[in-house]
């Protein structure tokens, strides 16, 4: 495609961001496809984890700029393009919508929702075309936002973090994965996490409220207490007591298996258990990450499924490993999948958990894969991907709209179609990001403080990081730059104003809030509401007009985040896919542009096997109009 005359793609300046998993193949695919002038921006450094896959990189770039490392490697094949790196954070001040309008068209190979947010409204504010993109193992996506004629990133609901409801977490769990979160984010965070959060450890019961105070006291490791004996009281209370007191509550059982209390004498013998605790073949090296359970008991293979009996010895010696080897950190700790010892931990937790329910038990390896969340990257998906990317980008730059595709990239390819490519959809006209429709807040405007409508409403749902709130003319708050010398003045004012809504407020009030470095402005028209459930409705506000995540049941493993493979946390989980195996409705609309036949004949074509791919939601795909 390179040529010396002046082209589409040579001539024009594209912006990337993301140096990983997508980011590596893509640079290599422009720059093989005749661009000429790349911009990349990635704030991370090279990992050892990242080689084996982003192939730009070797052992010896571990710790060097992704986008600089990433520049070089192309530029050895490609001398004479021009390729300039920003090793930053795509958010950062620098990056502003005069930034963006240099640029024909910015393609994302990101791997979180929020930077991916934060692009997509630079570019409108910028009027620059963007491609986004993502992966998780096998599965993929590029889809196309083009200001006024496609739908933008955010026109369509993601996917929330996963969550679980907290009565299975602390009751009734079913599945392993219940007994994971409990395992990492109530008993460990319970034992080496920070002392002061809320914690709902304990198992419900009627007289769960009178125990509290007990409660404490047994998780209270006192200086001159017996480690063993410290950790056997443990293991007698949240895997013995609190099933017994669980199971006292006869009304939980009614239509469930009821599990079963296990205490460590049942499962050690006194003499195991103190041996348990006197192993001293300890393989601590200094480096508080080297110490491991498995090894000072001598078991090698993390992909073994140890017994209740193994799962019990590694809790009791990865206690006291902590307790012992780490003790500076407790207090301090929250669970990373890269820490040897919390992994141990919260696998021998959630299998003795599992086995109390009936649960199978599962080895370290994949107890760490749920516990981390980790999806394994396909280095050829990222590749796939990297490459519609492209055809995208240069249709963009041709101006060629009617050929625009959002293409899917399937785990299970059916009648040997790999990639499904789809029409975009026009606008979203209720998009509180790309139109200007104001959003309606619900909240009680007598008791709610202006500081939950900006944590929880602003910042939390709309993805503003530095707001500014307006009354008609009226500043009602405003966060960032402020002059030095005002920000004593400002701060002493600024609990006064964040501890109510300003009595201007009211039902029907219309309030602006804009966030500058963004330039994304939008209404939000205020309605008094007295009561709000506390259980439905815990915020005490309720935001509509905007796109409401998925709840994550419903998406549970299709959600696509990127070229990674791990993502640690749920909100890195990117895009939500429009792929769903779901049963066709028999009354699917048929509705008469030529364009939905079109595309519901697409779909005929994979909808005779059980993996029948469909958009996502009700149909709702097929009842917006494509652009034309
Ligand atoms: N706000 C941001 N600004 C700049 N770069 C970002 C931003 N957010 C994410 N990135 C970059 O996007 C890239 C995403 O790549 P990828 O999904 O392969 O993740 P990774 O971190 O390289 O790998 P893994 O998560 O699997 O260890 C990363 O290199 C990351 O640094
Ligand atoms: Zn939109």
């Amino acid at each position: 495609m390179a040529s010396s005359s002046s082209s589409p793609i040579k001539d024009a300046k594209v912006l990337m961001v993301g140096a990983g998993g997508i980011g590596c193949e893509l640079l290599k695919t422009l720059a093989l496809s005749g661009f000429s002038d790349i911009h990349i921006i990635d704030m991370d450094t090279i990992e050892v984890s990242n080689l084996n896959r982003q192939f730009l990189f070797r052992q010896s770039h571990v710790g060097q700029s992704k986008a600089k490392v990433a520049r070089d490697a192309v530029l050895k094949f490609r001398p004479h393009i021009n390729i300039t790196s920003y090793h930053a954070n795509v958010k950062g001040p620098d990056f502003n919508v005069d930034f963006f309008k240099q640029f024909n068209v910015v393609l994302n190979g990101l791997d979180n929702l929020d930077a991916r947010r934060h692009v997509n409204r630079l570019c409108l504010a910028a009027d620059v075309p963007l491609v986004e993109s993502g992966t998780t193992g096998f599965l993929g996506q590029v889809t196309v936002h083009v200001k006024g004629r496609t739908e933008c990133y955010e026109c369509q609901p993601k996917p929330a973090p996963k969550t679980y409801p907290v009565c299975t977490i602390t009751s009734t769990p079913s599945k392993f994965v219940h007994c994971i979160v409990w395992a990492k984010d109530l008993l460990f965070s319970k034992l080496f996490g920070d002392k002061n959060q809320d914690n709902d450890l304990n198992v419900r019961s009627s007289d769960a409220a009178s125990s509290s105070k007990n409660v404490d006291d047994i998780f209270e490791h006192s200086k001159d207490e017996d480690i063993t004996q410290y950790g056997r009281k443990i293991f007698d209370h949240v895997f013995g007591y609190n099933i017994e007191l669980a199971l006292s509550n006869e009304e939980t059982w009614k239509n469930r298996n009821r599990p079963k209390p296990i205490y460590s004498k049942d499962v050690l013998s006194d003499e195991l258990a103190k041996q348990n605790g006197n192993l001293d073949n300890d393989n601590a090296s200094g480096d508080g990450l080297s110490v491991s359970a498995m090894a000072s008991l001598g078991m090698k293979n993390p992909q073994d499924i140890w017994s209740l009996k193994e799962n019990s010895r590694i809790l009791l010696e990865a206690l006291r490993l902590f307790f012992t080897k780490r003790e500076k950190e407790i207090g301090n700790l929250s669970f990373d999948k890269d820490d040897q010892l919390a992994v141990e931990f919260v696998t021998a937790a959630a299998n003795i958990r599992a086995a109390s329910f009936g649960i199978p038990l599962h080895s370290l390896f994949e107890a760490k894969g749920i516990a981390g969340n980790i999806v394994h990257a396909v280095a050829t998906t990222n590749a796939v991907i990297a490459g519609l990317i492209v055809i995208e980008a240069i249709k963009v730059l041709k101006n060629d709209i009617k050929s625009y595709r959002m293409t899917y990239c399937l785990e299970h390819p059916s009648r040997n179609m790999l990639l499904m490519p789809v029409e975009p959809f026009e606008p979203n006209k209720s998009c509180y990001v790309c139109s200007e429709s104001p959003i309606l807040l619900e909240i009680n405007t007598n008791r709610s403080k202006l500081k939950d409508v900006v944590e929880k409403i602003i910042k939390a749902k709309l993805g503003m990081s530095l707001p500014l709130i307006m009354n008609a003319s009226n500043l009602l708050y405003e966060a960032g730059d402020i002059e030095d010398d005002m920000v004593a003045i400002y701060n002493a004012n600024l609990e006064k104003v964040l501890a109510e809504l300003p009595s201007p407020v009211t039902g029907g009030t219309m309030l602006t809030v804009e966030d500058f470095q963004q330039e994304l402005k939008c209404n939000i028209n205020i309605k008094h509401r007295e009561e709000f459930d506390e259980e439905k409705e815990p915020d005490g506000m309720v935001l509509s007009g905007w796109t409401q995540p998925v709840s994550a049941a419903e998406n549970e493993d299709k959600s696509v985040s990127n070229g990674a493979n791990t993502s640690d946390n749920n909100d890195e989980i990117g895009i939500v896919s429009p792929l769903k195996k779901r049963k066709l409705p028999d009354d699917s609309d048929k509705s008469n542009t030529t364009d939905d036949a079109r595309h519901n004949k697409q779909l005929q074509v994979i909808d005779d096997e059980d993996d029948l791919v469909m958009l996502d939601g009700d149909l709702d795909g097929f009842k917006k109009r494509r652009v034309s």
